[in-house]
């Protein structure tokens, strides 16, 4: 430890990363401490008893700057010797509902001398440096310009350009001209010293990034994304996600608000989340990936049915699930599944997936044993299949409302829990909801548990396994040209949860679920008016909703990756615990997390 005398003052180094003085805000007296991980400044008030104090963890420092500095409305520089300025992450309530909204703190700091200025600065770069390997230097930025409201370059030039421009990050922007414009320059252009890659859109333009590095990933390391069994490489570029379509279900998913200047501040502090991909294969061919919803029967027919509706914009996706809800529809389907392990968690065990997740935590170190340090995660990844015994695929057969499978909770502003509410962003294992047919008023109630707290699983007539794997085919005399039926064709089955118990392959599994019993007269009546409304005539096989895209293929195999990408995010930040935490460092040191409490 050493003692630098500096006028009248002493400041305190204890290492090259810690650092102890006295600094001016506004005037006022703060003791200010660097230590390894946190930047903390207390008032020096007599009267301020309670030693209020600011702590704000080094990872979450965005920048230091020489002189008194503001970046909003534009930039401007006050250049004056014993002053530096500090922006940092500072955390906003969001109404009530999970998931914090991040903003940029800023505080300007005035020090005795400009050789204790200059210690100040170069202490916590330096520290920024060593805590945060992960914040990226360069960035190649997609923006999809027709996403959403069409809003995809003003929200990247007015809110998030200015932060990176901060933070020090140098990105190269395109703004494509074309569908599949991104994916295809991921997939063949140099991409040498990028750190990441940015996608200012929806959920389609995620897409496209996800499949282009997916595939440039496995063309590099030589390997078949046609092979189901293949153990693929996880990618090595993260992508940031700042929203701007009209569907933004990944981006809420794993940050838990849709808001661009919360994820350009995820983004430049470098938060890493990994994220498990389902490849999905028709007859030993990759179809297409997905990581939040693939769904037979309801969804793929809302998808399908939205499609004409274009023009309609985000609200077409509630008029088609109205149609498609009142054609009361179910198909049949024979679905399998490779069940995972029981013992590591339940889609039913009512947890969440929140930031710092440990069954995530514990997946990530099964998949990447050797690594200690995130640097070397990759050259450690484990293969998922060769070393695992597979385990028994299990088999059932029926009519269906929906048969879906996500490999993320899938929440979204529509549905705040999800799909799935306790499935897991990284644990290497989807949720298989399948959905039997019912009545009309049945599937209503589980469709109306999405937008609440309730239970969606808690239904004689839903069941939800947590698997690896999933097989979907039709019952043997359905096979044939399913596709061309769709499109074009349609038989004259009736349709209606009546018929559903006689029909079904899989009568033991029904009765369990207690599916196969007789209606009540009120769900007679409710079902006759609704099947009034419906048409009569309805193809006898939906259509698969890959992450909002139409699959070409009724028969699938669908696989998950554990992990195969990673994020510029940390998973949802719970509002409680994070007050929980604040209100413990308080009593500990009267402190708050990343904001003042005053
Ligand atoms: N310049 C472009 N012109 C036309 N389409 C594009 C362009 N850039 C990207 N796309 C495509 O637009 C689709 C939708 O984009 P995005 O997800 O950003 O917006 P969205 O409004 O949420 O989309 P959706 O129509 O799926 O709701 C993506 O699948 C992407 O491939
Ligand atoms: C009576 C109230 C009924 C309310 C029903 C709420 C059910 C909401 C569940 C929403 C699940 C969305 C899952 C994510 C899907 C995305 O990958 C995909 C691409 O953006 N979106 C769609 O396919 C868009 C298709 C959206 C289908 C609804
Ligand atoms: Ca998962």
């Amino acid at each position: 430890m050493s003692f630098v005398r500096k006028g009248e003052r002493y400041f305190r180094m204890e290492s090259d990363l810690t650092l102890e003085s006295s600094l001016w805000v506004e005037n006022k007296r703060y003791r200010a401490v660097l230590t390894g991980w946190h930047f903390r400044w207390t008032e020096l008030d007599k009267k301020n008893r309670d030693k209020r104090t600011i702590s704000v963890p080094v990872s979450e420092v965005v920048g230091v700057e020489e002189g008194r500095v503001e970046i909003l409305p534009q930039k401007s520089v006050e250049d004056t010797d014993k002053d530096f300025t500090v922006f940092y992450v500072k955390r906003c309530s969001n109404g009530g509902s999970h998931g914090l909204l991040w903003r940029l703190g800023r505080t300007q700091f005035s020090c005795l001398s400009r050789v204790l200025r200059d210690q100040w600065t170069k202490h916590l770069k330096a520290a920024l440096k060593t805590h945060s390997p992960l914040r990226p230097k360069r960035l190649l930025v997609f923006i999809n310009p027709f996403g959403g409201k069409k809003k995809g370059r003003e929200i990247y030039h007015s809110l998030v350009s200015p932060l990176f421009e901060l933070a020090g990050i140098s990105s190269h922007v395109i703004v494509t001209e074309r569908a599949n414009q991104a994916r295809d320059h991921l997939l063949k252009k140099d991409l040498t010293g990028f750190n990441g890659v940015v996608c200012v859109g929806g959920d389609g333009m995620f897409s496209e990034i996800l499949h282009g590095l997916i595939g440039r990933t496995q063309q590099e390391a030589g390997l078949c994304e046609d092979d189901p069994t293949v153990t693929l490489q996880p990618c090595p570029l993260h992508i940031g996600i700042i929203p701007a379509g009209s569907t933004d279900c990944v981006c809420f998913a794993t940050v838990g608000v849709i808001d661009p200047v919360t994820s350009a501040l995820h983004i430049i502090i470098g938060d890493s989340q990994p994220l498990d991909v389902c490849s999905v294969h028709q007859t030993s061919a990759l179809v297409r990936y997905s990581v939040s919803l693939l769904g037979y029967g309801f969804y793929g027919d809302v998808l399908a049915e939205s499609e004409k509706h274009r023009w309609m914009g985000p609200l077409r996706y509630d008029y088609s699930g109205t149609v498609v809800y009142l054609s009361n529809r179910s198909y049949a389907g024979v679905v399998q599944y490779l069940p995972a392990d029981p013992v590591l968690s339940s889609p039913r065990d009512r947890t969440r997936c929140l930031a710092g997740c440990s069954v995530c935590s514990r997946s990530t170190e099964r998949l990447f044993p050797n690594s200690s340090d995130s640097g070397s995660l990759y050259s450690s990844y484990h293969s998922q299949y060769n070393n695992d015994s597979e385990g028994e695929w299990v088999s059932v057969e029926g009519r269906f409302r929906c048969v879906s499978l996500t490999c993320m909770s899938s929440s979204n502003p529509r549905s705040p829990l999800g799909l799935s509410p306790s499935a897991h962003l990284a644990d290497g294992t989807g949720d298989l909801i399948l959905v039997w047919d019912t009545h009309p008023l049945g599937f209503l109630k589980f469709l109306y548990r999405h937008t609440s707290s309730q239970d969606q699983f808690d239904l004689p007539f839903v069941e939800v396994h947590r698997v690896k794997a999933v097989r979907f085919s039709l019952p043997p005399d359905k096979e044939e040209d399913s596709f061309a039926e769709r499109e074009g064709q349609s038989n004259d089955e009736e349709r209606g949860y009546t018929d559903t118990a006689s029909r079904n392959g899989s009568q033991q599994h029904l009765a369990e679920k207690g599916a196969a019993r007789e209606p009540t007269k009120r769900q007679k009546t409710a079902n006759s008016f609704l099947c009034g409304v419906c048409c009569s005539k309805a193809p006898a096989v939906s259509v698969w909703n890959c992450d909002g895209e139409i699959l070409p293929s009724t028969e699938i195999l669908s696989r998950v990756h554990g992990q195969l990408v990673r994020l510029y995010a940390r998973g949802i930040e719970d509002g409680a615990a994070v007050q929980d935490y604040r209100e413990e460092s308080d009593k500990r040191e009267r402190s708050c997390y990343g904001t003042s409490l005053n």
